[in-house]
């Protein structure tokens, strides 16, 4: 099956936590963190992210450094890459930041459970892609955002996106920041929840490359896909 080179960004604290338990964002990253995930925005041809981190932070996924949105622009893209909402049963509200900032393609892709008046109600503000019956299957929308012709894709979470992509083998990279704080909490979102994987089924990584950057660390990791 064809589908997009996929790479999570995602900052956490130093106990592993992407946010708090009231799932509340939080600034775990400083500046030059930022900036590299704006960089690596505007190397994408999407970005990714799943409607649990819509509803939580409202975020609008656009390129802030205008300089990068001129080379976009002037090599013929929209400024901002095609943004992207997994979202089962079409609960993205309609006044989200996705659809009032920035510029070019949003996707919201949904399973066919999904409300028909809120899709309808959706689909004037983006295209739609139905992919799975209860919810989202993402090996499919993978391929079709492959033959939309979409290669390069970054994912910026949740947790639960995460679990669900990387446990279906269709992450390539990790790029994680592990600031230098503690959240703590059992109900706290982490890089990675869903179900877990069974101690006999792990999922391997290849450490690329590790930097400080800031109070934190910055880590690259290859997934070892079965
Ligand atoms: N520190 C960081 O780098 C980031 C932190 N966050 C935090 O993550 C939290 C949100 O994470 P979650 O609540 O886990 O929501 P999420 O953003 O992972 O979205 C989960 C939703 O994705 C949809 N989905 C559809 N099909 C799916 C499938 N096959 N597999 C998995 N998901 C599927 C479902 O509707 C599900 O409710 C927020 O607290 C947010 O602040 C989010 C992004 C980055
Ligand atoms: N990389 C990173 N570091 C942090 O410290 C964070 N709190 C987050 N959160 C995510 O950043 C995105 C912000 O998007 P916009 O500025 O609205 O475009 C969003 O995906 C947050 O969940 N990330």
């Amino acid at each position: 099956m064809n589908r997009p080179f996929t790479f999570i960004n995602s900052a956490m604290s130093a106990d592993g936590k992407i946010s708090t338990r009231e799932r509340k964002q939080v600034r775990i990253s400083g500046d030059i963190d930022f900036d590299r995930m704006d960089e690596l925005r505007a190397s994408s041809d999407a970005i990714m992210v799943g409607v649990g981190t819509v509803l939580a932070d409202d975020p609008s996924l656009t390129v802030k450094s205008q300089s990068r949105r001129d080379v976009r622009k002037s090599a013929g893209f929209d400024e901002d890459p095609v943004r992207i909402v997994v979202d089962s049963k079409a609960r993205t509200p309609l006044d989200a930041d996705i659809f009032k900032k920035g510029t070019g393609m949003r996707i919201v892709a949904i399973s066919s459970s999904a409300p028909k008046g809120k899709v309808d109600a959706l689909s004037e503000k983006a295209t739609i892609i139905t992919a799975g019956d209860e919810k989202v299957d993402l090996a499919l929308l993978m391929g079709q955002l492959s033959s939309m012709g979409i290669q390069r894709l970054m994912v910026e979470g949740g947790a639960t996106l995460n679990w669900g992509l990387l446990s279906n083998g269709l992450v390539d990279e990790v790029f994680s920041f592990i600031g230098n704080i503690f959240i703590g909490g059992n109900s706290s979102p982490t890089l990675v929840d869903g179900e877990g994987f069974l101690k006999g089924d792990l999922l391997p990584l290849e450490l690329i490359s590790s930097e400080t950057m800031e109070e934190g660390v910055l880590l690259k990791w290859k997934v070892l896909n079965k």
